[in-house]
């Protein structure tokens, strides 16, 4: 660990992933190229308690406003960690809450992320330990920021048929019509029960074009987001024209089968990420 405590994984095949001790944050995870497969914002502040913008900021114990709390996407993401092991390939860390500091939330619990680079392959585990005596109620998403080309370059498939809340129109209840979701504009959406494997096509991206494949495990929905000018411009860490290198799309569990954790037990979600690029069979 750096005296930024930021832990530095490497596979032999020269691919690099970064984790941050603050936030229990994965910052980046590169290719043998150099190339960042995961979007940070270069307006993004590193000031705690400020939460990172980009990356995989861990969203605990609520998704968005879908809890108790006040704060947007819980409270996790503006905490130190702790380093609980970590080696060249993987790192674990770990956060735990006693149930104090947010009256509104008097759950205690113990928060753990995994990860783990194999070759070509990043793995992110998220596992939630109800430390208290009472039933804990919580959402959550990995909210993961994905570098694209330009956003008029990428199209995510496998959502059609789904039903999703549409966050630009009072959360309305709609219908996917589309194989290929493009973004015409801003798109903020939770998709209810999403399938394991999502795919985001970037036909911009170096060499040909780009396929990131995320598969699933544990959380049900997939929040997909991108702010587009308008909203990008009021946010001072992102801006223009930041917010067209960047695509969200967040295992979460938000609204499909809600938690009710029992005293003493786990939960666990995690997402297996791979990329292809153009010409690749997938
Ligand atoms: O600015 P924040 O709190 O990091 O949130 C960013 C976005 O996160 C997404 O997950 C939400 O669906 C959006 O509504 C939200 O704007």
């Amino acid at each position: 660990m750096d005296s930024l405590q930021n832990v530095t994984l490497k596979t032999q095949s020269g691919q690099t992933a970064v984790v941050s001790a603050y936030a229990g944050h994965l910052l980046s995870w590169t290719n043998a190229e150099g190339q960042d497969y995961i979007f940070m914002s270069k307006n993004a502040v590193f000031a705690p308690p400020k939460a990172i913008r980009g990356g995989v900021p861990v969203c605990f114990p609520q998704f968005s406003n879908f809890g108790p709390l006040g704060q947007q996407h819980g409270f996790v993401r503006n905490k130190q960690w702790r380093l609980v092991e970590s080696n060249e390939w993987s790192v674990t860390l770990s956060y735990s809450y006693d149930g104090t500091e947010f009256p509104d939330y008097p759950y205690p619990f113990e928060l753990t992320t995994r990860v783990e680079l194999c070759d070509d392959n990043l793995e992110q585990t998220l596992t939630v330990k109800n430390t208290g005596s009472a039933p804990m109620p919580f959402t959550a998403a990995l909210h993961t920021y994905y570098t694209v080309s330009d956003i008029a370059n990428v199209s995510v498939e496998g959502l059609k048929g789904l039903t999703y809340l549409d966050s630009t129109d009072g959360r309305k209840e709609k219908a996917e019509a589309h194989e290929a979701v493009a973004f015409p504009g801003e798109v903020d959406r939770i998709y209810l029960r999403a399938p394991e494997v999502i795919k985001i096509h970037d036909s911009g991206a170096p060499g040909g074009g780009r396929t990131y494949e995320v598969r699933k495990r544990g959380f049900p929905d997939a929040v997909l987001w991108n702010p587009a000018e308008a909203k990008a411009a009021a946010m001072s860490d992102l801006g223009s024209p930041e917010w067209k290198r960047m695509v969200c799309l967040e295992p979460g569990l938000v609204v499909s089968d809600p938690v009710q954790l029992a005293a003493g037990e786990s939960w666990s979600g995690a997402q297996g990420l791979r990329v292809h690029r153009a010409g690749v069979k997938l």
